[in-house]
């Protein structure tokens, strides 16, 4: 389990006055959970993550990762601590002079495992990942899909109990996106291994993720199961996201969406009303109006044009207190 009490962490800068990177973070992360941490940039994803590994210390506040505070500890305790959680970047970070399976062996080779173990070990990770027909090509030599499978090998080469992910797929076309977070499925499934994806990409949260965290200018605004954050996004910076997330996926699918506005007493019956379209694939969500404050609530319908119609059309019969939003 990972756990953060009123984590702070503050930049000394002369130029521009002290940086407040991250504000008061308190955050449990269960074992085996997939839990993902989104923002803009700037937010302090990256900080966090680093603290996590305990490449930084916080200023102030706690950092604990299966029991060892990872905050506390002195340098030979850390690097034991790091043996313990698998890191993946968005460039990959391998070692450019080195062949495939010599990567995957590197951390085998620090932490001081026999040559048998190091060869069986490497073996059987270049298997898991795919890569075994490729174990002496150079990093180069490979697409971008196939170096995101070695950085994997290698994050896994020491059994972690933790892997973190820092925009894991954010260099990656779309097709090797999907097949690189099938792998972590796999490996998840398989190992029930605790994952922390910070990623901008809310399409990757909603494929993988349990629960989330939004951040913005260093603190988190928003968490929760992703599946109600998707629902009912709260917190405006959420709600961007959300947004952004629809009109994505509406550009890719040519998907329709409407924009309905009804009274927020009414949403139950509404749900209720819409549970059916829901279960056909139209995607609704809750976008509250906190600037008009009339007591009346968005809901965002999105999906397949004709249903998004008619379920629209639906709610407009059913509740004559609704306003269908025009287009702009
Ligand atoms: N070593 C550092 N020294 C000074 N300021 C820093 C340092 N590292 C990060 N910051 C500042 O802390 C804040 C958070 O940065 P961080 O890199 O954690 O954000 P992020 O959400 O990961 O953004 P990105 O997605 O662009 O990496 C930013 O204002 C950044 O400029």
């Amino acid at each position: 389990m990972i756990v953060l009490d009123q984590v702070n962490k503050v930049y000394p800068s002369s130029k521009d006055g002290d940086v407040v990177a991250l504000q008061d973070i308190n955050l449990r992360i269960e074992r085996g959970e997939i839990f993902g941490i989104v923002g803009h940039s700037g937010a302090g994803k990256s900080t966090l993550l680093r603290l996590l590994n305990g490449l930084e210390k916080p200023t102030s506040g706690s950092v604990t990762v299966d029991g060892i505070s990872i905050s506390e500890s002195g340098d030979r305790e850390l690097r034991e601590a790091r043996k313990k959680i698998g890191m993946i970047f968005q460039h990959f970070h391998l070692l450019w002079s080195r062949t495939v399976w010599e990567n995957v062996a590197f951390p085998l080779e620090l932490a001081g495992k026999s040559k048998k173990e190091i060869r069986e070990k490497v073996d059987a990770l270049l298997e898991r990942v795919g890569l075994s027909h490729r174990a002496n090509a150079y990093p180069a030599q490979l697409s971008g899909g196939q170096k995101q499978r070695v950085g994997i090998a290698r994050a896994l080469a020491n059994d972690p109990s933790v892997l973190l992910c820092d925009e894991a797929t954010s260099a990656l076309d779309p097709e090797t996106t999907t097949s690189i977070l099938q792998l972590l499925k796999e490996i998840h499934r398989d190992t029930g291994i605790t994952m922390v994806i910070i990623t901008h990409e809310m399409s990757v949260v909603k494929r993988m993720c349990h629960r989330m965290a939004v951040m913005e200018a260093g603190k988190v605004v928003e968490m929760g199961e992703v599946e109600t954050l998707f629902r009912e996004p709260k917190h405006p910076v959420t709600q961007q996201f959300v947004q952004s997330y629809h009109t994505e996926k509406l550009e890719a699918s040519k998907e329709h969406t409407d924009l309905i506005r009804v009274k927020s007493d009414d949403l139950d019956r509404i749900w209720s009303r819409l549970a059916d379209w829901v279960k056909i694939g139209v995607t609704v969500t809750i976008l509250p109006d906190h600037e008009k404050n009339d007591g009346m609530v968005a809901l965002q319908v999105s999906g397949e044009p004709d249903q998004v119609r008619d379920a629209v059309e639906e709610i407009r019969e059913f509740e004559r207190r609704s306003e269908v939003i025009p287009h702009v």
